[in-house]
């Protein structure tokens, strides 16, 4: 034992210093310094580190209060400065941005409708749209189709007051309305990449098209249309005949049936014919498989271009597209319902073999990509759903108006019937004979001229660029005014307005003084890829439908052309069929 064990004083400090090092995990540092006092000095070192614990503890009160008087302080201060931040941003957004463009273009002599904070003239165009809607009903085919005035009056009217380069807003999207021919061949000619699809329509018509060719811009624009132009080509489309006569073919028997059935005249509702052609056409030219199988993805397409298009318009104001409202749900639930059903199409191609067609090419493209799953995914997703889309309604669409237009025209039905006939008798036309219709290709340009389906071609431009004499800041929207260009009389002539297919007897070169106006596909570098296919498929159709069939049009026809994303017969066209 220890000689120190024996002594109390020993155990007394001992004691103390348990106790201590209970109470201050520093204390059992103190252990020496202990032993340097007597036992009646250990309560005075006690009293000691009490006051002197009393005292720290007070301090860092003290401190802690301060801290925290500090620390609220600088919550508010933060607070405070991102709200005056978010201000800043919301002015400049909203009201500093949009301001300062306009007021680039105001000193060039632009100018238009006033427009207000957030909305624009979103207010007024949502008013002329309802006015529209109520009075464009007529039961009969007028003489004069002028769809400009009928969709657009507002437009004609901002262009008599303003001139015919003029600007406006959507919510705070700045436009630039160009109806002026020598602006639009310089957009037209205009091959630089920083001329690009508009951003904002990404934002708008995102669930629809997502990021694929028809929204992409840049170098990822180049790549994608790299892939798909190819298979697009004539060399392609001239592949895809025995798909485009069976898919035509399939919509004859069935009038044929119809007509049987019905004793002899069928009064037929077009348009879904229409969408079954186009649709089995896409569906097995390009995706391998028929329209049975992709029935369910175009029905949500049509559902979705109901409601992202113009009668939707509030979601041009800023924010409107993330509130949780019922259409904005409606929409995202199609959106994933759209992909995975494409997902599910390339699941099955992936287990089995196939031809090399569009969907094989664009799977291959990406196989050997770094790029994560869920990227690949979306790009095979929203390249899919542009082809789907592109290639759906707006052939469907167009064959629809130039039946009707060959319903209300008789004699242009048997003028284009005897060219058919005579080339390829009774028979399926073959790709050679669809070129020799000189007078049914005739009738395919005025049916575009006049119920173009795309109504806009838009631009963004994505750096500050100059048009002629007109400089455009970067962010400036541009819309060439397909609509109102095909129609308008000093460049058509006073039968602007009137079906008249003879205007086409040279081609698209000649059809009138300033032919750069005529551009049903587009213009320029982002120009239609599948006009070739699409005029194919349309001159397909009608010729097969020409050579079985003589039509008219059915008191049920109510003329009512709406614009929905492109420009529909608002209550679809029945015509009257009959077996020749
Ligand atoms: C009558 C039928 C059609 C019409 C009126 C039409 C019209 C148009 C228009 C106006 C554009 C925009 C051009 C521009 O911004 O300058 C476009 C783009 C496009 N169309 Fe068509 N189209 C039709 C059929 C088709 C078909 C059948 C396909 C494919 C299967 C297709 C694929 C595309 C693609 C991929 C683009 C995007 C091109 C790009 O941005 O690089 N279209 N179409």
């Amino acid at each position: 034992m220890n000689l120190k064990e024996l002594d109390p004083k020993y155990h007394a400090q001992q004691h103390l210093l348990t106790e201590l090092s209970s109470m201050h995990p520093k204390t059992s540092d103190l252990h020496a310094l202990v032993f340097k006092f007597s036992p009646n000095t250990v309560s005075d070192f006690i009293i000691y580190i009490f006051e002197k614990r009393k005292m720290s503890a007070e301090k860092r009160r003290c401190s802690l209060t301060m801290q925290l008087r500090f620390d609220s302080q600088f919550f508010m201060s933060v607070v405070f400065l991102s709200f005056v931040g978010l201000l800043c941003f919301l002015y400049t957004s909203f009201v500093e941005k949009p301001n300062r463009l306009r007021s680039k273009l105001m000193k060039q002599g632009i100018s238009g409708p006033p427009s207000t904070i957030l909305l624009g003239n979103i207010l007024e165009l949502q008013k002329a749209r309802s006015a529209t809607s109520k009075s464009s009903s007529s039961s009969q085919v007028p003489s004069s189709h002028n769809c400009a005035a009928l969709l657009l009056p507002l437009f004609d009217k901002w262009r008599n007051e303003y001139g015919q380069v003029f600007m406006f807003s959507l919510g705070t999207i700045q436009i630039l309305c160009v109806n002026q021919p020598d602006i639009v061949r310089e957009v037209t000619v205009c091959t630089s990449l920083d001329l690009g699809k508009p951003v904002y329509q990404l934002k708008q018509l995102g669930p629809l098209v997502g990021r694929g060719i028809l929204t992409s811009n840049g170098t990822k624009w180049v790549h994608q249309r790299k892939i798909i132009a190819p298979e697009l080509y004539m060399e392609k489309v001239k592949g895809m005949m025995n798909i485009i006569s069976e898919s035509a073919a399939s919509v004859v028997n069935l009038w044929s049936n119809r007509i049987e059935a019905e004793g002899g005249v069928a009064d037929i509702k077009i348009d879904e014919c229409m969408r079954n052609f186009s649709g089995n056409v896409i569906s097995r030219a390009c995706f391998g498989s028929n329209y049975t199988k992709s029935e369910e993805i175009f029905l949500r397409f049509v559902a979705l271009q109901e409601l992202l298009s113009w009668k939707n318009m509030s979601r041009f104001i800023p924010g409107m597209s993330y509130l949780p409202t019922k259409t904005n749900r409606e929409i995202s639930t199609l959106e994933k319902e759209v992909k995975e059903m494409i997902l599910q199409v390339v699941k099955e191609r992936r287990e089995t073999t196939f031809e090399k067609d569009l969907l094989q090419i664009i799977l291959e493209n990406v196989k050997d990509s770094e790029l994560s799953k869920e990227a690949i995914d979306d790009f095979i997703v929203d390249n899919c759903k542009n082809i789907y889309l592109a290639g759906y309604e707006t052939t469907a669409v167009s064959a629809t108006w130039c039946l009707m237009l060959l319903a209300a025209n008789p004699d242009w039905q048997d003028r284009v019937r005897a060219e058919v006939t005579e080339i390829c008798r009774s028979g399926i036309p073959d790709f050679s004979m669809l070129g020799k219709m000189k007078q049914l290709g005739m009738v395919i340009n005025e049916t575009l001229r006049l119920y173009p389906p795309v109504t806009a071609v838009s631009r963004e431009a994505l750096k500050d660029m100059k048009f002629g004499n007109l400089d455009v800041p970067k962010g400036f929207n541009l819309w060439i005014m397909v609509v109102s260009l095909h129609t308008n009389p000093d460049i058509w002539g006073d039968d602007a307005y009137k079906f008249n297919p003879e205007r086409f007897a040279n081609g698209t070169t000649g059809c009138c003084k300033l032919p750069h106006v005529y551009m049903p596909f587009g213009v320029g570098p982002r120009v239609c890829l599948g006009q070739n296919l699409a005029i194919v498929e349309l001159k397909m159709i009608i010729a097969l439908i020409l050579s079985k069939f003589t039509f008219s049009l059915s008191p049920h026809y109510v003329h009512s052309p709406t614009l929905r994303l492109l420009i529909e017969p608002q209550h679809g066209v029945n015509i009257l069929v009959k077996k020749l």
